[in-house]
């Protein structure tokens, strides 16, 4: 069992399981990293780094999502002069901080770590979110650590996603994680906030973020913290709804940290109703009509009733409709009955000028090339009857 205090209780937590997982994202609030009230501190960023390495030590990949930018930056200009209170102020604090959060990120890392600033923006428009995740799906690649943050200085108020603990979400859902992990300093998910209300009891396992678990999260209520247990929860209801479960853990406490390298939770569990893989199969299946078709030859026909193949140029026989790089595509055989659907990476007027032709000659027919595949496997879901043989 871990010692937990939770500011106003000292408890002890038992251990569950933590859901098995390969690649998983990790937000740790201001609170943790300016845990004095001042400017950035490692004492609890060093467990938190040092579990990090162990997990890529072992095979799996991290991304990062690390607030702290305008505490850093509070605290750096404390010295000189105090700044307004408004939303510029606040976005001149976080371009202050932002370089001084992720050097302190560096400074506990051997391996190079990569700070990746993004927008409500960047998430809502499709060509900058595709190209948001290759990035991020090429970080991981190259064994680099990226330290995600948000754009604070160039977002506006009213299209601000405003709290790390929901861009972390969609993060995690961007790179296809298998788990987000939010590190607060508070033990778990509480019946009442445990800072106002000292008899409030931990939850240990949550299975539907009803109205009645929602409305046990407040606010944040001490520190340098901004959206509390209420954007957690709503955080973990994107994650629920990717298939992804959230653990939330006190990352003050060491032990609790060090438990999670030996998949152990000392926390709150949100649990996923269904697998991430059948949770986005079921996406692409019954997401709003596809806005073209590609028809591919027996061979692609074949490949994809297997199951995990990738569409590549080389089995496409034909185009239909319009459509642009990363929109849903209907896939069907020479019969035209549809067999997949899938997003596409290139446009249809790029489909058409690749259809039947080698991956390896991408780049030469278009001058560029998004990747060998027309629809990458893990974007792809054959349809029911033909999923028969392989339900995953
Ligand atoms: N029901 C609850 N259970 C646990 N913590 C809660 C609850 N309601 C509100 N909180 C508050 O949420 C805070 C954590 O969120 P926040 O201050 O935003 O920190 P962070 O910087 O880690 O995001 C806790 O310190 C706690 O005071
Ligand atoms: N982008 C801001 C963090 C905003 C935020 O969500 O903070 P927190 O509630 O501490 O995770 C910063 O870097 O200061």
């Amino acid at each position: 069992m871990a010692a937990i205090d939770t500011g106003n209780a000292h408890t002890e937590l038992p251990a569950q399981a933590l859901p098995t997982w390969r690649r998983a994202v990790l937000k740790v609030g201001s609170n943790l990293l300016a845990a004095d009230g001042g400017g950035l501190t490692p004492r609890h960023a060093e467990a938190l780094a040092a579990f990090i390495a162990a997990s890529q030590t072992e095979g799996r990949e991290v991304v990062l999502v690390s607030s702290g930018a305008v505490a850093a930056g509070r605290a750096l200009l404390r010295r000189h002069a105090s700044a307004g209170g408004g939303l510029a102020a606040r976005q001149a604090l976080a371009a202050l901080g932002q370089a001084p959060m992720v050097a302190l990120w560096q400074s506990l890392f051997a391996r190079p770590v990569a700070q990746v600033l993004l927008t409500h923006d960047d998430l809502r428009n499709r060509r900058r979110y595709l190209n948001a995740r290759a990035t991020l799906r090429e970080l991981l690649q190259l064994g680099v650590l990226p330290v995600v943050n948000e754009n604070d200085t160039v977002s506006v108020d009213e299209l601000k996603l405003g709290d790390n603990d929901n861009l972390a979400a969609i993060v995690a859902a961007l790179v296809d994680a298998d788990l987000l992990l939010i590190a607060s300093d508070v033990a778990a998910l509480y019946s009442a906030d445990p800072r106002r209300d000292p008899a409030a009891t931990p939850i240990l396992q949550v299975e539907t973020l009803s109205p009645a678990v929602m409305a046990m999260a407040g606010g944040s209520t001490g520190g340098m913290g901004t959206g509390g247990m209420r954007t957690k929860l709503e955080a973990a209801g994107k994650a629920r709804s990717a298939g992804m479960a959230t653990a939330l853990f006190d990352g003050r406490d060491a032990a609790t940290v060090q438990a999670l390298a030996r998949g152990e939770l000392h926390g709150t569990l949100v649990r996923a109703p269904r697998a991430r893989m059948q949770a986005r199969k079921y996406w692409l299946l019954h997401a709003p009509a596809s806005n073209g078709c590609i028809q591919v030859d027996a061979g692609a026909a074949a490949a994809l009733a297997r199951g995990r193949a990738s569409l590549l140029p080389g089995g496409i026989a034909a185009v239909m409709g319009e459509f642009q790089r990363g929109d849903l595509v209907d896939v069907v055989d020479g019969g035209g009955r549809r067999i997949a659907r899938g997003l596409s990476q290139y446009a249809a007027a790029e489909v058409r000028r690749l259809r039947g032709r080698h991956s390896r000659d991408i780049e030469v027919l278009l001058g560029y090339s998004h990747g060998a595949e027309v629809i990458h496997r893990d974007d792809l879901a054959r349809l029911p009857d033909s999923c028969m043989t392989d339900p995953a």
